[in-house]
C-alpha cells in the first residue's frame, strides 16, 4: 500500500514534493555518486519542478529524464521536454543531465528504437519516477483503451510508442517494466475527481482499466502519494 501524504493546499503539496525529491536526490548522491529523477508532464509537476529547482545544492551529479513525451517538437507548448527546461533546469539546476526522450525521428513509433537504447544506458533502477495520473486513471502515457495498452504492460522493453485513444499527439512513455524499476515513486494527486479516481485504484481491479494500478498495487517499490484538494 502506498505512503499517503494529505494536504489542503496543492501548492503546499507540491513544495513538499519537491522537498522530499531533493532529499532522495541527496542520499542518492551520497550513497553512489550519481542521482536520476524521471518527470511526468501535464499541469500538476509545474509548481513541483518550480520549487525543485532551488532546491538543490548541486545537480551536476543529478540525471533529469521524462516518464513521457509527446511526440512534439521541444520548442512546443506541449512538450514535457520544455516543461523541464522551462521550469526545472534553471539557474543551478541548468548544471544538472537531461536526457530527452524526443529525437528526429517523424513520428514516436520511428523514434522509439533509438529513445530506447538512450534510456537503456541510465543508470537502473532509477532513484525517483514522479507519475501524475488522468481522470481515467492513465499515468505516463499508458491508456486505458490505448492499443498499445497490452504491450505496454508486459513489455520487457523500457519504452513504448502510443497513440492516445483521446489525448493529442503520439507519446512515447515508460513502459510498466521501467516504472517499477526505480527506487521509489512518487505520486501527485490534486482534486476531488482524481482522489475517486485513486480511491478506486487502490481498492484493487484489472491494471488494463486503471493503469495507475501498476504503480499503487505493488510492494515491490515503495509508493508516496501527495494527496491535495
Ligand atoms: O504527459 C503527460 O500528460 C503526463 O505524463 C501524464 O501522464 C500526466 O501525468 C497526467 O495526464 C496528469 O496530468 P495533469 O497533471 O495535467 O492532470
Amino acid at each position: 500500500m502506498p505512503t499517503e501524504h494529505h494536504f489542503t493546499d496543492s501548492a503546499e503539496a507540491a513544495a513538499d514534493i519537491a522537498i522530499r525529491i531533493a532529499t532522495t536526490l541527496e542520499q542518492a548522491i551520497a550513497t553512489r555518486g550519481v542521482a536520476t529523477l524521471a518527470l511526468s508532464g501535464g499541469r500538476s509537476p509545474r509548481p513541483v519542478l518550480e520549487s525543485l529547482s532551488a532546491s538543490l545544492s548541486d545537480w551536476r551529479k543529478v540525471i533529469v529524464t521524462l516518464v513521457d513525451e509527446r511526440w512534439v517538437d521541444p520548442t512546443d507548448p506541449d512538450s514535457n521536454e520544455k516543461l523541464v527546461r522551462d521550469t526545472l533546469l534553471q539557474g543551478p539546476a541548468a548544471a544538472a543531465r537531461f536526457v530527452p526522450m524526443k529525437n528526429a525521428a517523424a513520428d514516436a513509433y520511428l523514434g522509439q528504437p533509438a529513445a530506447e537504447a538512450d534510456f537503456a544506458a541510465l543508470p537502473w533502477p532509477l532513484d525517483i519516477i514522479l507519475l501524475g495520473m488522468g481522470d481515467d486513471g492513465h499515468t505516463a502515457s499508458l491508456f486505458p483503451q490505448a492499443k498499445e495498452l497490452d504491450e505496454g504492460l508486459s513489455s520487457s522493453a523500457l519504452t513504448i510508442a502510443v497513440t492516445p485513444p483521446a489525448a493529442p499527439h503520439q507519446r512515447l512513455s515508460l513502459t510498466a517494466h521501467a516504472i517499477l524499476s526505480s527506487r521509489h515513486i512518487f505520486l501527485q494527486i490534486s482534486g476531488a475527481a482524481k482522489k475517486t479516481v485513486y480511491d478506486r485504484a487502490i481498492a484493487g481491479g484489472p491494471v488494463e482499466e486503471l493503469p495507475i494500478r501498476v504503480a499503487l498495487c505493488q510492494d515491490a517499490v515503495p509508493v508516496e502519494v501527495w494527496i491535495s484538494q
